[in-house]
């Protein structure tokens, strides 16, 4: 049976400013998003991967185009429609974490719950799964300043995942962390994707974390400009982490992070 589709991007531009100040920032990008996918995005600084993936999170609204959620249009969501897909279709990991610095990891996690009422009782059982899954069950008390930047990642990606979002979205999510610790959140990640069949859209400049994902899109002056599928049954990574690095270096744009 052919995977379903979550997302459907059609034809977005977006532009900023006004007048001799116009940034095009995306140009006309299409794609689907399928369901389980681990789809990753990737282009030179300024190419407009982040803008992208903000349009997609109701963040900025395009300038044109659809972004589809099974038939309905998410910008023409609102009120508690837009809450419920922000709250519940999309979880969001970001370069920087984005931890409340009073609030324990545990109390982090569950905070996008207390905005849907449901207790910290509820989701425990939940809780406790992320936590065992993302290795932080040993910090789950502790305050952002008491842990590493690899484990506030992972309590961020928790907090990400606690929602049982469709579709999780994240920005540069190693970009913060050095290489032990990219990996580490990558495998986890990765795990996630395989186990659940959670869909994830990774937006990255890193070749080594692109590598766990299945298909690639490379965006080049807010157009798309290459796609690469891996071939799960017969691709090692280090195969397909030498596909990209080859389409990076064609991309170019000098920012390219290979590790
Ligand atoms: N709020 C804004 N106002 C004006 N221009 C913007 C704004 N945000 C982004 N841009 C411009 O839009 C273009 C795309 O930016 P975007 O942040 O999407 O790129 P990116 O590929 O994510 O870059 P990076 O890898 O450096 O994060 C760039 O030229 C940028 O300067």
């Amino acid at each position: 049976m052919n995977p379903k589709r979550i997302l459907r991007v059609e034809q977005i531009t977006k532009s900023y400013g006004k007048g001799d100040n116009v940034t095009e920032a995306l140009k006309g990008i299409s794609f689907d998003v399928l369901e389980g996918e681990f789809l990753g995005i990737m282009g030179a600084s300024g190419s407009g991967k982040t803008t992208l993936l903000n349009c997609i999170a109701t963040m900025i609204k395009p300038t044109s185009g659809k972004i589809l959620l099974q038939s309905s249009d998410i910008s023409s969501f609102k009120g508690t429609q837009l809450a419920d897909y922000r709250g519940r279709e999309i979880g969001y990991l970001f370069q920087e974490f984005e931890l409340l610095d009073n609030l324990t990891a545990r109390e982090n996690i569950i905070l996008p719950l207390s905005l849907h009422h449901v207790t910290g009782r509820q989701a425990e059982p939940e809780l406790q799964e992320l936590a065992d899954r993302l290795d932080i069950k040993g910090v789950l008390d502790k305050f952002p300043a008491q842990m590493s930047g690899g484990q506030k990642q992972r309590v961020a990606a928790a907090r990400a995942l606690i929602s049982k979002p469709s579709i999780v979205l994240a920005d540069e999510p190693t970009g913060a962390l050095d290489s032990k610790n990219s990996k580490i959140l990558m495998d986890k990640l990765s795990a996630i994707n395989k186990d659940q069949q959670k869909t994830i859209l990774l937006v990255t400049h890193n070749a080594l974390a692109a590598s766990y994902c299945s298909r690639i899109l490379f965006i080049q002056d807010g157009r798309l400009f290459h796609e690469l599928r891996k071939n799960i049954e017969t691709e090692t990574p280090d195969r397909f982490y030498g596909r990209i690095v080859t389409v990076m270096a064609q991309l170019g744009g000098g920012s390219a992070n290979v590790l």
